[in-house]
């Protein structure tokens, strides 16, 4: 629905240039939550603003439900008629929700739609209809100063829906606002995603918004993409930094010449009781450092942080029989990082 092939974005702003994006390749799937996630500055916004050609990338393209929006950009004001239609096919949601404080709630909804030139009585039967959909029937007539901070990003969402888009880019759409309401948008983000088959491209820098409605995610710094995939695909890839923040379990080991380890469970191997089975078998002693079970995307994740006696070299045997049990397994020196991907290397060699 939503592809960037080597989208790059260089401002230059007094005699300084600035490369906000450096080469993204995106692939937003039909009727997926894809969330991005990154630091402040590594180019979250402007990638949403060069998706709806909001900002004109440098180079790179964007295309939108198999509609080239960079190839429209680029040519006279017959493509910008096209462009300015093909974007009010994209719904946009922002943090500090930019409605019109002199508009009542109906009347910020009904704009996008005046601006298409649509009929009054239309515009009405829409806005009211869009009203009910976010769960606000009854505040037509009111203003936004009257709303709370939840109320009024319903307002700014269901004016996104206006157009009827088949994709909603949201900005930062719960920063602004308190846990639980946070979770009542993000719900009924996620039931229009599942009611009207709507894409949704949004990017945050809180992981519990990726945790409640992402089926994918992609993590940016400096300008480029340096992970993504499915949340599952995530949480099954050995040493992604997504998937430790997703689900972060802490710990120190407890002295030297030990070997901790990150212990992922999914499905059927959640239920297993193989840390017992581990011990017993080769007869060590097991410490547990920290330990988690969370709901990610609908589905049940444990993580355990483990340590067992003796280094790396010592545990072959034993971290084989873990992965053998369909267990994902991540070796951590965590005083001694650099020693991980040896230790790891070293580990595949002797399970062999
Ligand atoms: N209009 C602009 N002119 C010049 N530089 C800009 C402009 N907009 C963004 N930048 C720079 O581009 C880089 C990426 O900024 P961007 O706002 O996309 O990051 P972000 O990940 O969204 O950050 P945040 O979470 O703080 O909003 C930053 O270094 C920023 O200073």
């Amino acid at each position: 629905m939503i592809t960037t092939t080597g989208l790059t974005k260089v401002y230059r702003s007094r005699g300084r240039e600035v490369t906000a994006l450096d080469g993204v390749d995106l692939h937003v799937r039909e009727g997926e939550v894809y969330g991005v996630v990154g630091q402040s500055g590594a180019g979250k916004s402007t990638l949403i603003r060069c998706v709806n050609l909001l900002e004109r990338p440098s180079s790179g393209t964007v295309t939108v439900a198999g509609q080239d929006l960079t190839a429209l950009a680029g040519r006279g004001t017959r493509a910008g008629a096209e462009l300015r239609k093909a974007r009010s096919r994209i719904g946009m949601v922002f943090q500090h929700f930019n409605l019109l404080s002199s508009r009542t709630v109906q009347s910020n909804i009904e704009l996008p739609l005046e601006i298409l030139g649509v009929s009054g009585k239309e515009r009405e039967r829409k806005a009211l209809e869009l009203l009910d959909l976010v769960g606000l029937a009854d505040k037509a007539k009111a203003y936004p100063g009257q709303l709370s901070g939840g109320q009024k990003q319903r307002v700014g969402i269901a004016r996104a829906l206006a157009g009827d888009p088949k994709v909603l880019l949201s900005d930062e759409s719960t920063s602004a606002l308190d846990p639980e309401t946070t979770r009542s948008i993000l719900q009924l983000l996620r039931d229009l995603n599942r009611q009207l088959g709507l894409t949704v491209l949004l990017i945050t820098h809180e992981m519990e918004v990726v945790k409640t409605i992402c089926d994918s995610a992609a993590l940016m710094k400096g300008g480029r993409v340096v992970e993504s995939g499915t949340v599952s695909e995530l949480l099954a890839t050995p040493g992604s930094e997504l998937a430790a923040e997703l689900f972060p379990v802490g710990g120190e080991p407890s002295g030297p010449d030990r070997t901790v380890v990150d212990v992922t469970f999914h499905g059927d191997a959640a239920t297993q009781p193989v840390i017992s089975q581990l011990s017993r078998t080769y007869n060590i002693d097991i410490s547990i450092l920290g330990a988690a079970m969370d709901t990610v995307c609908g589905k049940q994740v444990g993580r355990m942080r483990i340590e067992l006696p003796g280094r790396f070299e010592e545990n072959v045997v034993p971290i084989g029989f873990l992965r053998e049990q369909g267990l994902q397994v991540d070796v951590a020196d965590v005083r001694n990082a650099h020693d991980t991907a040896p230790a790891d290397a070293l580990l595949k060699d002797g399970a062999k």
